[in-house]
């Protein structure tokens, strides 16, 4: 497997290699980094792998420690390779016959896809990366919840990614509903072993360390192609690349990873990078939600952020309501407009309620549909249009313009009613950012802001349509 690096990025003021970096970081990150930190650079080069000679590890002036090239590179080159066995993965089937190993296999079953990034991992490189120890890379593949068991762990991140605490702060309940419920099945099913086969040494683990485990791990890992099945066919696997993984985010990066099917190392190659320029990868078009709980940092103004909110009938009668449609009818919709909404899934059993605003698609296209169908009384009308017509909003009007106009006033009073849910305005917002608030704190405001930005753009992109089709 290799890794493509694309270009084009800012400078950065500060370039220092890793050791002199350690002091600076210290000043950052007090706690983060150990007194004399391995040179990760020259582990990467003595396990067989390759690093382009400009690359270096330096202190960047906002996203902590980043890769920056200390001279030009040309387009093409090859940045950065890992043999084979520094990506850590975890794939489940491993024949290890260890004990403790195969404590933690059964546990990782427990791990469901949502939370892959809980996987296992050799602690090695993990802990070359936040300056443990060279003794760690003994170990056979093992939980990264084991760097939980090092010395003085939980605080040597701390400063890259949101706290635990944080998590707790902004109510992120699907997670932290499953650590708790991921600590019983773990206290539950180490209870008995004796303390050779224990995978931690016999220590307690408890929500908060699995809390710090998970961010430690999400903030670092890729998911990428796993090994090859008998059948040929190849999984996604998550892995975590040492030495790759020090690239900073952006969606304009100048670096990409490739996975070359031939010898399953890992490199990076660029198109072109300038002296001092860091390396940056794209972590993914993700949501807001996502870069906060994977990696603990919000991106203004991120194109791909969007809004879920819950298909709820009482909820758009309101809404439409509000938007002046006199009697609508989500609430008793007609036996065809019924049927429509099965198709979208947003009525019967198996239905899936959440629809979202923002991002990608304005307006979710199964929620643009159930709007255009439920606010019309056209069946006739209905069935000139498949389905794809009906959720597309480049398609205009195509239940006539009243019921589009009925249907987009809906949306901006669902956005109305979104607002009315946060509890500050943005400028109130803006004003708490000024003030001195912790890091967490901070996190969480460009959080909101974010989101409550997202909602205003929606409403104004539909009100300017409405304005347009009442034109015709
Ligand atoms: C994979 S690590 C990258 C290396 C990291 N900067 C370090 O010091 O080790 C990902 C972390 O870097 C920081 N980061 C990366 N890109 C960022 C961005 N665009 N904005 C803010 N923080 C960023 C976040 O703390 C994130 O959790």
């Amino acid at each position: 497997m290799s890794s493509k690096m694309m270009l084009m990025a800012n400078s950065l003021t500060h370039v220092r290699p890793l050791t002199c970096a350690a002091a600076a970081a210290a000043a950052v990150y007090p706690s983060r980094l150990v007194a004399q930190p391995p040179d990760l650079i020259k582990w990467v080069k003595i396990e067989g792998g390759f690093v382009q000679k400009s690359i270096k590890i330096a202190q960047g002036d906002s996203f902590g420690l980043g890769l920056v090239a200390s001279e030009d590179i040309p387009k093409g080159s090859d940045l950065i390779a890992l043999p084979q066995h520094i990506p850590l993965k975890f794939d489940g089937s491993s024949s290890e016959s260890e004990n403790s190993h195969s404590a933690l296999i059964k546990l990782a079953q427990h791990v469901p896809g949502v939370n892959w990034k809980l996987g296992a991992f050799d602690r090695g490189a993990v802990g070359y990366e936040i300056g443990f120890e060279a003794s760690a890379r003994e170990s056979k593949e093992r939980f990264v919840l084991v760097a939980i068991h090092q010395q003085s762990p939980r605080d040597l991140l701390s400063a890259d990614f949101l706290s635990w605490r944080g998590y707790k702060e902004l109510a992120v309940n699907k997670r932290c509903r499953f650590l708790l419920e991921f600590e019983k099945i773990l206290k539950h099913e180490l209870e008995n072993l004796k303390p050779d086969d224990h995978p931690f040494s016999g220590q307690d683990v408890d929500s908060s360390a699995l809390g710090w485990a998970m961010s430690a791990v999400s903030s670092r890992a890729f998911r990428l192609y796993g090994s090859k099945s008998p059948d040929g066919t190849r999984s996604n696997a998550p892995m975590m690349l040492p030495l790759i993984d020090m690239c900073n985010h952006s969606f304009d990066p100048n670096a990409e990873i490739v996975q070359e099917e031939a010898n399953s190392d890992r490199n990076m190659l660029v198109k072109e990078i300038k002296q001092n320029d860091p390396l940056l990868l794209n972590y993914g078009c993700l949501s807001s939600d996502l870069f906060l709980l994977d990696y603990g940092f919000v991106i203004p103004s991120n194109p791909y952020d969007c809004i879920e909110l819950k298909y709820d009938a009482a909820l758009l009668d309101a809404a439409s309501m509000a938007a002046g449609v006199s009697s609508p009818n989500f609430s008793s919709p007609s036996p065809w407009q019924q049927q429509i909404l099965s198709h979208l899934n947003l009525d019967g059993p198996n239905s899936d309620l959440k629809v979202t605003l923002g991002g990608g698609e304005l307006v979710e296209g199964r929620l643009l549909a159930a709007l255009r169908v439920v606010l019309s009384n056209d069946e006739e009308a209905m069935k000139q249009h498949d389905l794809e017509t009906l959720k597309s909003l480049t398609v205009e009007a195509p239940l006539g313009i009243s019921t589009e106009v009925s249907a987009l006033r809906t949306v901006v009073a669902l956005c109305v009613i979104a607002l009315g849910h946060f509890p500050t305005k943005i400028m109130e917002d803006e004003s708490l950012l000024k003030q001195n608030v912790s890091p967490t704190t901070e996190l969480a405001l460009q959080f909101r802001i974010q989101k409550k930005s997202l909602i205003v753009d929606v409403m104004r992109d539909l009100s300017k349509r409405v304005k347009l089709l009442l034109a015709k």
